[in-house]
């Protein structure tokens, strides 16, 4: 049903109507020519950290299909065991200025662009799921999980502060009590538990399973008109979009400011140094 036939992305907007499937090094996009619903799938190996170009194919994928007024998108992993690793900690170690600060403003613009999308749209977490891996999934309307992953935001187990905007999309997730919770313990949910705490919608037993009850959830707007649909997505999750669209260059300050100072060099260079011990 989802054909595979493989485009630069560049040409997804011209061609997606023609072509089933489209791909750049990192992203993949495949739409169903019967529904219209596209699963966009990240395929950075090995666990879909998000780096500059990953983040700003993702963007361009996402308003591709809102230009071609795609009916619903599904966001997955090609990985077995990742649905995305959260930013890329490479990007903030010993960080070149200028690919730093694109790195963050591509980052803000992909969660303007999936959080305000018009499309319904789901994430199929067929994998660990930190931080911005989270974030991602929290942006998307509904999320459906597999067994044995865990999902948060863990920055403050890292030392590190969440930015204002991934709060909010926390808070608008679980509600108030439970995110102050999850944030100040910087808690990582197994599948189970983001189920019972709200933080997933579902589980699923596969990735197909995953994919054909996002499918489900996406046909039910077939009969909802898609403008009244929009108008009340965007009434609840404007707010904190202008928030961020406003405050854009001063969280990009605040970002930078922390990345630049020499401790957060260091506590990366531990964190990073701590990943690869976890192997040995
Ligand atoms: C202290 C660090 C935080 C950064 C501070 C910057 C300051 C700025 C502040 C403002 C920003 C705040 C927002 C932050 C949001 C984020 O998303 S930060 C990123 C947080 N992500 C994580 O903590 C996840 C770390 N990874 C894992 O826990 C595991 O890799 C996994 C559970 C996702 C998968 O485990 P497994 O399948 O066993 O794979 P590994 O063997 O661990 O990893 C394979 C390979 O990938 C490298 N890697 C893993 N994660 C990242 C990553 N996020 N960025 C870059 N690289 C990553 C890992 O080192 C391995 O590399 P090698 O094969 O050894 O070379």
């Amino acid at each position: 049903m989802y054909s595979r036939t493989m485009l630069k992305v560049r040409t997804l907007s011209n061609n997606l109507k023609m072509y089933g499937s489209t791909s750049s090094n990192f992203v993949n996009v495949s739409v169903n020519d019967k529904s219209g619903v596209a699963i966009v799938t990240m395929q950075r190996e090995p666990v879909n950290s998000l780096n500059l170009e990953l983040i700003t194919q993702l963007k361009t994928a996402l308003s591709d299909l809102e230009r071609n007024k795609c009916r619903g998108m599904i966001l997955t992993s090609a990985s077995k065991s990742v649905f995305s690793a959260g930013l890329d900690i490479m990007e903030m170690y010993k960080p070149n200025q200028e690919r730093v600060r694109n790195f963050w403003l591509s980052l803000q613009d992909l969660w303007m662009t999936l959080y305000g999308c018009s499309y319904p749209s789901v994430a199929a977490i067929n994998g660990h799921s930190p931080a911005g891996g989270c974030l991602l999934s929290m942006s998307c309307e509904y999320r459906i999980m597999l067994p044995n992953f865990t999902i948060g935001l863990n920055e403050t187990k890292l030392g590190i502060i969440a930015p204002s905007w991934f709060v909010a999309t926390m808070k608008n997730t679980i509600g108030f009590r439970k995110a102050e919770m999850a944030l100040t313990l910087g808690f990582l949910f197994t599948t189970e538990e983001a189920l019972k705490v709200g933080l997933i919608d579902e589980v699923a037993s596969s990735k197909e399973d995953a994919i054909a009850k996002a499918d489900k959830f996406i046909g039910q707007f077939a009969k909802i008109p898609p403008q009244p649909r929009t108008i009340s997505k965007l009434m609840l999750r404007s707010k904190d979009i202008e928030t961020l669209r406003k405050t854009k260059e001063q969280d990009l300050q605040a970002f930078l400011q922390v990345v630049n100072d020499p401790k957060t060099q260091k506590g990366l260079e531990l964190y990073l140094e701590s990943l690869k011990q976890r192997k040995a």
